[in-house]
């Protein structure tokens, strides 16, 4: 794994908007930047002098022009992204609110629209997706995720196949290695339908005693909130 040394990391956020008694989420199309052609949470990155929290609420206000009262939104986790050859981690820190408070509008970033659980667009989403969010959407957080992502070749695009080469799985933690081949032409544009990355390994732990505040370099919990 030494080309996914990382020297360095840039805090992110993601902020998922739950309706509970439609079993609903939110999600936005990306329509430019970074994960564009995704479907995705909320957020982006956080500005000098702004903490997580703060930056979170201002992503989801500009991106789907909707509030969420402090005592309603919820830190459920934090994801450490890594990529090949690329010594700088997204630090994503993941909220979540079952209330807001506003009209949910499109802006030039994002498109906003309900998902019903069972149809949330994972084959259009970052791989990462399927692993951590059916936890949340479960209120089986807060959780502690590493994901590694290797870059598709361009000319690769295509159909994904995935081989699981080894599952570790207990009640709270699973660890998963698996590598990935491309075949298969049902995918025709060069943005592949789950973004331009393959998740090739991953480590989750969920339903923590306490939140993460942060993820130090070596991937570890460095602190708790209080
Ligand atoms: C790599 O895997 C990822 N998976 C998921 N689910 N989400 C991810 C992944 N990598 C990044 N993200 C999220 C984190 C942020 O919410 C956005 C990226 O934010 P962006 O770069 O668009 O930040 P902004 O400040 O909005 O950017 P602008 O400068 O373009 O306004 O994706």
């Amino acid at each position: 794994m030494e080309s996914f040394t990382i020297t360095s990391k840039k805090v992110l956020t993601l902020v998922l908007v739950i309706d509970k008694a439609e079993q609903k989420v939110l999600l936005g199309y990306k329509k430019r930047g970074f994960g564009a052609h995704l479907w995705n949470g909320f957020g982006g990155k956080v500005e000098p002098g702004e903490t997580t929290r703060e930056g979170a609420l201002r992503e989801l206000e500009e991106e789907a022009g909707i509030t969420v009262k402090t005592e309603d939104f919820k830190k459920a986790g934090i994801l450490l992204f890594q990529f090949e050859n690329d010594p700088v981690a997204l630090e994503t820190h993941v909220y979540k609110s079952y209330e807001y408070q506003g009209l949910i509008r499109e802006c030039e970033e994002m498109r906003p629209q309900w998902f019903a659980f069972a149809d949330v667009p994972y084959d259009q989403m970052w791989e990462d997706d399927r692993i951590w969010l059916p936890m949340l959407l479960n209120g089986q957080d807060p959780f502690y995720g590493r994901m590694y992502f290797k870059r598709k070749p361009v000319e690769d695009t295509k159909e994904i196949e995935t081989t699981v080469t080894s599952v570790v799985n207990t009640s709270t933690s699973t660890h998963v290695n698996h590598s990935t081949t491309m075949t298969g032409t049902s995918f025709t544009t060069a943005q592949p339908k789950s973004g331009p990355f393959a998740m090739c390994d991953y480590q989750l732990e969920h339903s923590l005693q306490g939140v993460p505040r942060e993820i130090a370099l070596d991937g570890t919990i460095a602190s708790f909130e209080n």
